[in-house]
């Protein structure tokens, strides 16, 4: 056995997996899926596409996308039993938590752990991506006390998607839109939601327990949850004049500002600069949103005052502002991260199970040794 003393807090460029999947270049702002720029992928390619790129390893010919567009229509509704158990929940819940739970139900019904059965892997990814959508516009629905909307088998993955949403077709510039954001968001290398799906997949139990965990790891606000708080964090601010003292303050109190900073990326991260593109192009058929004049005099400002450490803005900087034009409540912009990461959390499954090994680190132990056990009279 190999001892490794040194503890590196949050494994800070520790390698914990070979991956083929994707890559980052955090000091030159590139970020490739399958050797693929992400820029080419938000310029031609969709969601489902990319799905299939990521989780195949290769772009599909024209009939093998056609049929996986198809075998996801076909999954995209979820059993009755599920919806009867997401009625239950309380309306007042968080919608990640509400996702968390459906995930890890759906193993209820699909669970059999056929590893080595490529038809099992295949359904699973297929059910995944099509029932997580249709959760998500469920329970937006049922919180208010509405019946879902059902999906619609005429309709694209993002057209039905935001049709569940709204009950309104969406303008195709919209559809399109809403699709490249989640082609943006659907992988990012060993980032804390993968590192937890893969540490899940390792014991190899069902991809819909997978998919739960890594569900949860998502929605804190160190991670996918920032893209919320930003919304909420401009609200706060209220006007551009606010801008500079807020950021003062946050400086002066040591007080982290959302959607700013990352772990591998020391420049403005490539999603960020594509997803500011899209709230524009949408800004500009639609109408603008004051909230982008308070996010460009905030992002002006952290550059100045914290852009010698590296701090810009990340992919959860933007993308609330383009969900916010599309009219979407802000507790669902983090399940729609999930949305879109499934695709990578399913790449990295499929290729942690093809050559597993259980993962189980090492710690550091500091406590005492030999004490003695003491009855409660003698207890402090
Ligand atoms: C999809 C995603 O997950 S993208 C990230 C989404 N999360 C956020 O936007 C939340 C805000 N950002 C952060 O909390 C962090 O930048 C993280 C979690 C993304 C990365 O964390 P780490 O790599 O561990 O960096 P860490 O938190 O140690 O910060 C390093 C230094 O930069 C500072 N810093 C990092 N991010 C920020 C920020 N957003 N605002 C202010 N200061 C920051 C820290 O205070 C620290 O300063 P110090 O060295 O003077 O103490
Ligand atoms: O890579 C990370 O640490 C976080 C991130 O940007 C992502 O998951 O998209």
């Amino acid at each position: 056995m190999t001892a490794v003393c040194e503890y590196i807090p949050g494994l800070e460029n520790i390698p914990v997996a070979e991956s083929a999947i994707s890559y980052v270049d955090g000091q030159k702002g590139v970020l490739e899926y399958r050797g693929i720029p992400i820029e080419e992928l938000a310029q031609k390619s969709t969601f489902l596409e990319t799905t299939y790129l990521l989780i195949w390893g290769v772009l599909p010919t024209k009939e093998e996308l056609a049929a996986f567009e198809n075998e996801i229509r076909f999954h995209r509704r979820i059993k009755y039993r599920i919806r009867d158990m997401m009625k239950c929940f309380p309306e007042t819940g968080h919608p990640m938590d509400a996702l968390q739970t459906s995930a890890a139900a759906l193993g209820l019904f699909y669970s059999r752990r056929a590893l080595n059965d490529s038809h099992y892997i295949r359904e699973a990814v297929v059910r995944l991506i099509a029932k997580i959508p249709t959760m998500v516009a469920a329970f937006k629905s049922m919180r208010k006390g509405n019946d879902p909307i059902q999906p619609r088998d005429d309709l694209d993955y993002s057209t039905n998607f935001l049709y569940m949403l709204t009950e309104r077709i969406p303008e195709p510039v919209a559809a399109r839109v809403f699709d490249v954001c989640l082609i943006l968001h659907a992988e990012h290398t060993m980032n804390a939601s993968t590192f937890s799906a893969m540490v899940t997949s390792s014991t190899l139990t069902d991809p819909y327990g997978v998919i739960a965990s890594a569900v949860g790891t998502l929605a804190g606000p160190l991670h996918g949850g920032a893209n919320e708080e930003v919304i909420d964090m401009l609200e706060a601010i209220g006007s551009v004049e606010n801008v500079r003292p807020y950021i003062e303050d946050c400086i002066t109190n040591k007080k982290k500002i959302m959607g700013f900073g990352h772990r591998v990326y020391k420049v403005k991260d490539p999603r960020a600069t594509i997803l500011q593109g899209l709230a524009e192009r949408l800004f500009e058929q639609m109408g603008h949103d004051r909230f982008y004049d308070i996010a460009l005099e905030l992002e002006k400002v952290v550059e100045e005052k914290l852009g010698h450490k590296g701090i810009y803005a990340n992919v959860d900087f933007y993308s609330g502002l383009v969900y916010r034009k599309l009219g979407i409540p802000t507790d669902l912009y983090t399940p729609i991260f999930a949305i879109a990461r499934v695709a990578g959390w399913l790449a990295h499954w499929r290729e942690q199970i093809s050559e597993n090994r259980i993962f189980r680190p090492t710690q550091v132990y500091v406590g005492e040794h030999s004490r003695p056990y003491l009855p409660f009279h003698d207890r402090g």
